[in-house]
C-alpha cells in the first residue's frame, strides 16, 4: 500500500510564522516547522507534502488541483490526490466562503490549525467558516498543534482503512 498523502496547507501570512508577532505566533520559522512535520508524518507511514500562499486564488487551484480532470491553469499540474488536508487557512479562516466550497468541494476529511488561541484573541478571530465542517479544530497549542494535527490524521486514517496497520506509529499496547 503507498502511504497516504497528507496536504499541509497554509494561507496568508503564514510565511512569516517564526518572524511576525513572535509573542503570539512563536519563533519557529515555516521551513523549519514544515521539515518537522515531514518527518514526523513519514515515521507514522504518511507522505506529507506543504503549501503556502498568501492567494486566495493559488490555495483554491491547489486544492482543485486534487481532481486531475479539473481545468487548471495552463502553469499547474495536477497533484496526486490528497487524503487528509491539515490547513491553517490564517486570515481566511475568518472570511472565505470560497475556501469553505472548495474544501467541501473536493470532500477531503480537513484538520483547522491555529497556532494561537483565536478565542482569546479579537471578537472578528471568533469565527470561522470551516470549523463545523472540520473532523476537528485545534487552537492555541503553538506550532505543536500541527503535530498533533499530524497525529490525528494518522489515526483517523487508520480507523478508515486508509492506512495500514504498519503505519499506525504512536501508541503501545496495554495489558
Ligand atoms: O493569520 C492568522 C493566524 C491564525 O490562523 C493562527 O494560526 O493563530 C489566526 C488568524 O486569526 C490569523 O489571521
Amino acid at each position: 500500500m503507498s502511504k497516504p498523502h497528507i496536504l499541509l496547507l497554509n494561507g496568508p501570512n503564514l510565511n512569516l510564522l517564526g518572524l511576525r508577532e513572535p509573542h503570539i505566533y512563536g519563533s519557529t520559522t515555516l521551513p523549519a516547522l514544515t521539515t518537522t512535520l515531514k518527518s514526523h508524518a513519514s515515521t507514522l507511514g504518511l507522505h506529507l507534502t506543504a503549501f503556502q500562499s498568501n492567494h486566495e486564488g493559488a490555495i483554491l487551484d491547489h486544492l482543485h488541483s486534487h481532481y486531475p480532470q479539473a481545468q487548471l491553469p495552463t502553469s499547474q499540474t495536477p497533484h496526486t490526490p490528497f487524503d487528509f488536508i491539515i490547513i491553517n487557512p490564517g486570515a481566511l479562516t475568518h472570511t472565505s466562503i470560497a475556501l469553505r466550497d472548495a474544501l467541501l468541494g473536493i470532500g477531503v476529511p480537513f484538520v483547522e490549525v491555529h497556532v494561537s488561541n483565536v478565542h482569546a484573541r479579537e471578537e472578528f478571530r471568533h469565527r470561522s467558516f470551516l470549523s463545523d465542517r472540520a473532523e476537528a479544530v485545534i487552537c492555541g497549542l503553538g506550532v505543536w498543534g500541527y503535530e498533533v494535527a499530524v497525529g490525528f490524521a494518522a489515526r483517523y486514517l487508520a480507523a478508515k482503512g486508509v492506512l495500514g496497520a504498519e503505519g499506525k506509529g504512536e501508541g503501545q499496547e496495554l495489558g
